[in-house]
């Protein structure tokens, strides 16, 4: 069957279940991740938020004894089924933390970082790669005169904004950004906010969130998870405004969680 929907999709997860040893994290779970929107991840701690997200780019292999079966297609290819090049899926899926994580190196590096492990070494297409990423972030201004600097003297939402950077350096499709401004301050969280608005012109991003507001103001598509499930997903608006499920109506209105 082809339809005009598949094609707006960049990922397509199937029945994906894992499992941490014996304890089942994630249940039967199917959610499809539509092209160029933001979609945000919400439900009370332990839900399976991060282990979601970070099976996109399967950094959850870095986890010891955890299990997986379904299917997650990413642009059409099983990732779980097929020998798959994690460092190219990874070029292409991004990912950005809770705390900005620079490394200790300058902030030109940072950035250069990633185009270089694809082996890219020509001064001036990293110098390209560099001043594009930095623009992106809107801290191209900030930083323009002290590139050479350790990444690590820039304010926090500095180094959230320089992370998001070094994962755009290498042109991924896709954006993960798992609580990116819990760490924050409100200011900074909404510099972040401004930018994920910006760059869902061009970048597919799923975002875990505990606060809600945020996903309310940033995503188009919101996935309420409970205990390892996911409840219910819908538009934004829809999960905010007339949820299907009790269980995200509660947790919406702060009835738990
Ligand atoms: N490395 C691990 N080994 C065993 N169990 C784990 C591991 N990581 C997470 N879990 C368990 O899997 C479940 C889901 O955890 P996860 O971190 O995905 O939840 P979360 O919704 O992101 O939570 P939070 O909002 O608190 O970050 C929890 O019960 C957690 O204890």
């Amino acid at each position: 069957m082809s339809t005009p929907t598949l094609t707006r999709q960049v990922f397509d997860i199937m029945d994906l279940n894992l499992w941490y040893g014996d304890h089942h994290a994630l249940k039967n779970i199917n959610f499809p991740i539509n092209k160029k929107e933001v979609t945000a991840i919400i439900g009370p701690s332990g839900c399976g938020k991060s282990t979601f997200i970070k099976t996109l780019n399967l950094m959850i292999n870095m986890v010891p004894k955890v299990k997986m079966t379904g299917e997650i297609n990413f642009n059409e290819k099983n990732i779980l089924d097929e020998k798959i090049d994690l460092v190219e899926l990874r070029k292409n899926v991004g990912m950005v933390f809770q705390k900005g994580n620079p490394f200790p190196q300058s902030i030109y590096d940072n950035v250069a970082y990633g185009p270089r492990v694809h082996g890219i070494t020509k001064k001036k297409h990293l110098d390209e790669l560099v001043i594009k990423a930095l623009m992106d972030v809107a801290l191209w201004e900030e930083v323009k005169d002290r590139l050479t600097a350790p990444a690590l003297g820039l304010s926090g939402g500095q180094q959230q904004r320089l992370c998001i950077a070094r994962a755009l350096a290498t042109k991924p499709d896709v954006l993960l950004m798992d609580e990116p401004t819990s760490a924050l301050d409100p200011i900074s969280t909404l510099k972040i906010e401004e930018l994920i608005l910006e760059l869902k012109e061009k970048y597919t991003i799923v975002i875990v969130t505990h606060n809600m507001q945020q996903a309310s103001r940033v995503s188009d598509k919101t996935a309420f998870f409970l205990m390892g499930e996911l409840i219910e997903l819908d538009s934004t608006s829809t999960i905010f405004s007339n949820p299907k499920d009790s269980r995200t109506e509660g947790y919406i209105t702060g009835r738990f969680g």
